[in-house]
């Protein structure tokens, strides 16, 4: 493993230089790789591998949108894509991407397939460290490992289809067969991942969920809302506010953060952008930290995890959620977004082709 420096701390990380696919296609050559789950990770994993040559089969329901999914993606019943348990006894590498709240209610068939040997692969930390809660307990002659990519499973598929690659964590949890490591590393590099860095899985699911209630997802949510308010309520239209909080953001600004740092995003604005920027950003720290501290810690007593099994496993989960997402998509600020995104000339371009 390679020893990089993150900001003066010395981490180690996989890279394709190191572990190439051919590798990886050599470790996993008698491997029947089994993707459990085919609905957001599952595509992208699932159809990443079949493209890098793992010999990849897909379990899940039949008489299902992901089945069909599934078909048109290529994979064909009865060769390549099964029922869930007779994926489960096919595979001699489980990648167990149900929900994290569906794993439960599924865990004991596939405990039942767990045999000597096998290797039991998850994207997320949750179902083994919340054990108490999840009830997740592997037998002991099984490998169990995790490769986290971080982004959506969308993304995974995106960038693996433009010659990129999204950065995974990786971790070890149990080594039966004494070939854990070459096996999770070579199921990350065969997973599309850009490169690979080392976790256990409690650091794993405890800064997942913090960031994705934070900063990726949550906080930016909120921060939009909070600003978008307060320039609707002093006049602005919301074309403007709108341009000002989010479109100037993700199309001009945060592709520079990306490529070269925020620093570089700063000296490439107006002197005056940055004179405000350098001046205001320490008060927005300051101001949510305290919401930080008290998201990990909700994070850390388990209350988060507690909360979306209870959330999730409730019947009416999916048309309360959809109520949740409609309220976000209906909301002033996503429908005058609806527009702006509309006039992209090169939005425009393929509306007018179509
Ligand atoms: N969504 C992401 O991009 C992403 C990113 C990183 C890690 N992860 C992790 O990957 C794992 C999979 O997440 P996901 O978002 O792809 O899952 P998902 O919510 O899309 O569900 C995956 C599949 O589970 C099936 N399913 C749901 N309930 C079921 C049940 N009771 N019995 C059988 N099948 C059932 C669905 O049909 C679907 O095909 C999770 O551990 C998640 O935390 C997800
Ligand atoms: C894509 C995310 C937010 O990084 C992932 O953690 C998830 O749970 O979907
Ligand atoms: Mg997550
Ligand atoms: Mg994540």
């Amino acid at each position: 493993m390679a020893q990089l420096n993150f900001g003066g701390t010395e981490e180690n990380v996989v890279t394709r230089d190191e572990f190439p696919l051919s590798k990886a296609q050599e470790v996993l050559r008698n491997e029947t790789v089994a993707v459990i789950g085919y609905g957001v990770q599952g595509p992208g994993q699932a159809l990443n591998q079949k493209d890098n040559g793992i010999n990849v089969i897909v379990g899940q329901r039949k008489n299902s949108k992901s089945w069909d999914k599934a078909v048109s993606d290529g994979f064909v019943p009865g060769e390549t894509l099964f029922e869930i348990e007779e994926a489960l006894e096919k595979g001699t590498i489980i990648c167990y991407l149900l929900s994290d709240a569906a794993q439960i209610e599924l865990w004991p068939t596939v405990q039942k397939h767990l045999t000597p040997g096998k290797a039991l692969y998850f994207s997320h930390g949750f179902g083994i460290t919340f054990k108490e809660q999840t009830g997740i307990l592997p037998p002991a002659g099984v490998d169990v490992f995790l490769v986290a990519p971080k982004g959506s499973g969308t993304s995974l598929r995106r960038m693996f289809l433009q010659g990129r690659g999204l950065n995974s964590s990786f971790a070890i949890f149990q080594d039966a067969t004494g070939k854990a490591w070459e096996r999770v590393v070579a199921l990350g590099i065969a997973v599309g991942s850009g490169y690979l860095f080392e976790t256990d899985f409690k650091k794993e699911v405890y800064s997942d969920l913090t960031g994705e209630r934070g900063t990726l997802m949550g906080c930016i949510q909120g921060i939009f809302a909070a600003q978008y308010d307060v320039l609707r309520s002093k006049g602005h239209t919301p074309s403007e506010a709108f341009n000002e909080t989010v479109e100037e953001l993700t199309q001009s600004l945060m592709p520079l953060v990306a490529e070269n740092g925020m620093d570089w995003m700063y000296a490439n604005c107006s002197t005056t952008a940055q004179r405000g920027a350098l001046d205001w950003w320490k008060k927005f720290r300051d101001a949510t930290k305290p919401v930080f501290e008290e998201l990990y810690e909700s994070v850390a007593t388990g209350k988060e995890s507690q909360r979306s099994i209870d959330s999730n496993s409730q019947p009416d989960y999916r048309e309360k959620l959809n109520a949740e997402l409609k309220e976000l998509r209906d909301s002033e600020l996503w429908q005058a977004g609806k527009t702006v995104r509309s006039l992209r000339p090169e939005n425009q371009a393929i509306e007018s082709i179509s």
